[in-house]
């Protein structure tokens, strides 16, 4: 049996395992499997804390804490924003950084991360530089008759992104029970997340997400920072702003300053257990 806890960031939810030595053998069945919300215990991804030390492509400090993220289908992400701040909590809830800890840095495949811990419970997180792709793409959905299309700004947040901004308030009237489809397909060759943004007020703005490797999920936190650096970039320069990001699993709050950005929010441990998956053969 497997240790595991299970956590949210507006409803972003993951399963958390703790592995420091690099023991368990996570493959894309066994990934599956944890993230089935009947089958397993469910999840849109699963977080993995192992030393370092233990993976290859890493360079910072062999003694941090890694995230090892797997979306929902078992696919690697580069980056995932609510799961940060799950991971940066459960680290302190279970001890596993010194005691009286506020801010930790997490090595991820984005590269390093560094979490703090508000006193208001809040956990925010320095998110790198997201970069916007100077061409568009054009996003649409062909679930719809007739047909939606429009087009679309490209981010990358360490993951890649798409952000397609909705003047009215038909955000609701969407259909996202399938992928959407973008063009041109190269343009994300690994495949994307979309985000569909619409006004609410001043830097306040309402958004769904249909995250590459999970479906529609309830938050996508990479997501909320693409929607911030998109909409940055189409109004005045200012060197910064802070943006008001509602998703249907609540809201989070995104800070850019000279072209860095900051993911504030939730972050909350809801469950611990064990969990026996078959350790196939390598
Ligand atoms: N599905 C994303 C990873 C999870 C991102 C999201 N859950 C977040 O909070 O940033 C991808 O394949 O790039």
């Amino acid at each position: 049996m497997v240790s595991f806890a299970k956590g949210h960031g507006t409803k972003n939810d993951f399963v958390l395992l703790v592995d420091p030595d690099d023991e368990l053998l996570l493959t894309d069945a066994a990934v599956r499997f944890l993230c089935d919300r009947r089958g397993g215990i469910g999840g849109d991804g699963v977080l993995r804390a192992v030393r370092a030390r233990h993976v290859p492509e890493w360079s910072g400090d062999p003694d941090l804490w890694f995230m090892d993220y797997r979306n929902a289908d078992g696919s690697i992400a580069e980056m995932c924003g609510n799961g940060v701040r799950v991971f940066a909590r459960h680290l302190v809830a279970e001890g596993l950084v010194p005691a009286g800890t506020t801010t930790v840095g997490i090595g991820t495949r984005a590269g390093l991360r560094e979490a703090e811990v508000l006193p208001d419970g809040r956990i925010r997180v320095a998110m790198g530089r997201p970069r916007l792709a100077a061409a568009e793409v054009e996003v649409s959905l062909a679930a719809g008759v007739p047909e939606q299309r429009w087009r679309a700004r490209a981010v990358d947040v360490g993951n890649p992104h798409a952000v397609v901004w909705l003047e009215g308030d038909d955000l609701d009237g969407l259909d996202l029970t399938r992928p959407p489809v973008w063009t041109p397909r190269e343009a994300f060759p690994d495949g994307v997340n979309i985000e569909f943004v619409a006004p609410v007020g001043d830097h306040h703005v309402r958004m769904r997400v249909f995250e590459r490797g999970v479906g529609e999920t309830a938050s996508c936190g990479t997501g909320t920072v693409a929607v911030a650096a998109a909409l940055a970039d189409r109004g005045e320069n200012q060197s910064e702003s802070t943006w008001r990001v509602d998703v249907p699993g609540g809201s989070v709050e995104v800070t850019l300053r000279d072209g860095d950005a900051w993911l504030t929010g939730p972050a909350e441990i809801v469950a611990r257990g064990d969990v026996a998956w078959p350790q196939e053969e390598a």
